[in-house]
């Protein structure tokens, strides 16, 4: 596996090099051996409703999974939070193999693609649009993917993809789980601060990343590269991938995890 200096980069994910007073940007390499045990750490606590999914839409940058989240039907606690967090959709970062393609990295570890479920602090605020810009306001759980056995619950997801491939395009999809894309042991995570890893890149977002992995078949990651950044009108169709942001420094940021 390449480690995570490898250059392949789509030029625009590199975004601007530095964000005005940006000190705590993401994605990060997690240094294992650098983060700090929080015994206060709870366990997370999510409760999806399967049938509060919406529609699955390509963004140009990924693709979303959009969730209703005008009730409190899906919440995220515990862990790091004090408040209620709303999902309101969930998408992926992936690399053109799979030698590289999430966003964070563990000692340097690149693994083929991240799942990063957003959600917003609805105890403080109305509105995603006003949490995004305040320092507590989302909490990311993120997901490692590795290449291995199918995921059977992924695989309505992926059909679901090629009606999606251009830019802008969105279809209805409903009944689906997020909860069945997080690993089996989710009490071991890493903890941090950091921001939003696409513009507007704001620094608002509490990151959990989890310690254990998923695996998805090659040939379920495969149809995620069938994807486009571009839209049906363009003349020149460029393929989705490669739609991870380079490391930031950690510019002194400690990284907590739940777990020795
Ligand atoms: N990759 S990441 O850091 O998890 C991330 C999450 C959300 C966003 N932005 C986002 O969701 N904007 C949508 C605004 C309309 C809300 O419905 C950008 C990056
Ligand atoms: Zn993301």
């Amino acid at each position: 596996n390449l480690t995570a200096c490898s250059s392949k980069m789509h030029p625009m994910w590199q975004g601007p090099l530095a964000v005005p007073g940006g000190d705590r940007q993401s994605p990060i390499d997690i240094v294992v051996r650098k983060s700090v045990l929080d015994t206060e750490l709870k366990p997370l606590k999510t409760t999806y409703d399967p049938k509060t999914c919406q529609q699955i839409w390509n963004n140009g940058y990924s693709f979303l999974v959009e969730y209703d989240d005008t009730t409190d039907k899906n919440t995220l606690k515990g862990g790091p939070l004090q408040d209620t967090f709303r999902l309101c959709q969930f998408h992926f970062h992936w690399g053109e193999t799979n030698d590289w393609g999430s966003e964070h990295t563990v000692d340097r570890r690149l693994f083929p693609a991240e799942l990063h479920l957003v959600h917003w602090n609805a105890d403080r605020y109305s509105l995603f649009e006003e949490a995004v810009m305040e320092d507590n306001g989302l909490a990311v759980i993120g997901v490692f993917l590795k290449v291995g056995k199918r995921h059977e619950g992924l695989q309505k997801l992926v059909d679901a993809l090629p009606t999606i491939r251009h830019k802008d395009s969105v279809v209805e999809f409903t009944c689906f789980d997020p909860g069945c894309l997080l690993p089996a042991n989710t009490d071991d995570y890493w903890t941090y601060h950091g921001s939003l890893t696409t513009p507007p890149l704001t620094e608002s977002v509490t990151w959990i990343v989890m310690k254990q992995h998923i695996e998805v078949s090659h040939d379920q990651l495969a149809v995620f590269r069938s994807l486009l950044f571009t839209s049906a009108e363009e003349e020149v169709q460029k393929s989705m991938v490669n739609n991870f942001r380079v490391q930031q420094p950690l510019r002194g940021r400690t990284v907590r995890s739940s777990f020795t």
